[in-house]
């Protein structure tokens, strides 16, 4: 299936500078003041405690997720190592044959719920769509972002059969760096002890395998939706701005974005980059709750910034059709506790105009 996506750029951003307040953030945007309008709109605020009564990301509250989370973290712990990421990466940024639409893309996570997320038991559609309305109140203008957060999860499709059906230690979570040492800030760090990795002596060091400030483009981060949808995206010549495919690569890394962890390795773009993420952080975690989205009221909405035209002609992706594909790959050798013996990889790609 193939969908044109004709969508429309209103500015570059760049950061300048973001101010917190109490109740609004405040983007300078090349000087000029971007502000989210939460006075004309109700505006989005964090609420204190999650669907379940507790306060966000707190793994060790005794909530009826909490086995299951923690079982999660500890079998991505063990079996995310520097050579399996390699091998995932290289296998994965091959492009061909299945077609797919964006929103057809959205409806299959549907069948999807993160075994991960203490916070969110809902089907992942829900959680795109709850993230990209969220940050589209606060900041109405800025349609890269809606479409941003809208796309954001979609390479958690790697967990459903038809894309390879990954186990979910392999897609979703928190991302961290391989080939240096675990920083304490990751959730249930302690399991770590049973990766093999941690034999490797250098891989033990704070650097590791890295030169001091040599960007987070130069570091292995454990394989899972994130990279993938990066790939995907930059794979496929996207023209959404830097900004959006760094929110998009590394949201999921906590203890960078909220840890502070890993500064040692990020250069100055990482640094600009970075204040893009955490304003999208707050919506991509605040917003997960109980309370549905209407599917059906806002999908016109997400179809028209989908296929929406810039004034240049150029929309965010200068490839207009969102072909994605199933590869077979007999010969990927994986490790013994990968839960199948072969892997098909889903690609996406763009076809040109
Ligand atoms: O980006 C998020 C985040 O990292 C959550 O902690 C995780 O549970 C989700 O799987 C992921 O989508
Ligand atoms: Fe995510
Ligand atoms: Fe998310």
């Amino acid at each position: 299936m193939t969908v044109c996506v004709e969508q429309s750029v209103p500015v570059e951003p760049q950061v300048v500078e973001e101010k917190n307040h109490s109740n609004t953030n405040e983007l300078v945007l090349d000087g000029g003041f971007v502000e989210p309008s939460n006075e004309a709109t109700g505006g989005f605020d964090a609420p204190e405690v999650n669907a379940f009564g507790h306060t966000f990301r707190d793994y060790d509250a005794e909530s009826e997720r909490k086995k299951q989370v923690e079982e999660f973290y500890r079998l991505n712990h063990i079996n995310q190592t520097y050579e399996f990421v390699q091998k995932m990466r290289e296998e994965y940024k091959k492009l061909d044959k299945l077609e797919m639409s964006i929103w057809e893309c959205c409806e299959l996570l549907n069948e999807v719920v993160d075994e991960s997320d203490p916070d969110l038991d809902e089907p992942q559609i829900e959680h795109l769509l709850q993230s990209a309305e969220a940050i589209r109140k606060d900041y109405p203008n800025e349609d890269w972002l809606h479409l941003t957060a809208l796309i954001h999860d979609l390479g958690k499709v790697l967990l459903l059969p038809r894309f390879g059906e990954l186990p979910q230690w392999a897609v979703v979570g928190d991302t961290h760096p391989l080939g240096c040492a675990f920083d304490e800030s990751i959730v249930h760090h302690k399991y770590f002890k049973e990766n093999p990795d941690i034999n490797n002596p250098i891989y033990q060091t704070k650097n590791g395998i890295y030169e001091e400030g040599c960007g987070l483009e130069n570091v292995t981060i454990s394989w899972g939706h994130d990279d993938y949808m990066y790939l995907v995206a930059k794979e496929n010549g996207t023209t959404l701005p830097p900004a959006a495919l760094f929110i998009i690569r590394y949201h999921s890394f906590y203890p960078m974005h909220s840890s502070g962890a890993y500064k040692h390795l990020m250069n100055d773009e990482d640094v600009e980059n970075l204040k893009w993420v955490n304003i999208f952080n707050k919506y991509d975690l605040y917003s997960k709750s109980k309370s549905r989205v209407d599917i059906e009221k806002v999908k016109p909405y997400y179809l028209s910034l989908i296929k929406k035209k810039s004034s240049d002609g150029k929309g965010w992706y200068e490839k207009r059709s969102w072909p994605i594909e199933r590869l077979f790959i007999p010969s990927l050798i994986l490790q013994s506790r990968l839960l199948c013996s072969t892997v098909r990889t889903m690609k996406v790609i763009f076809s040109k105009f």
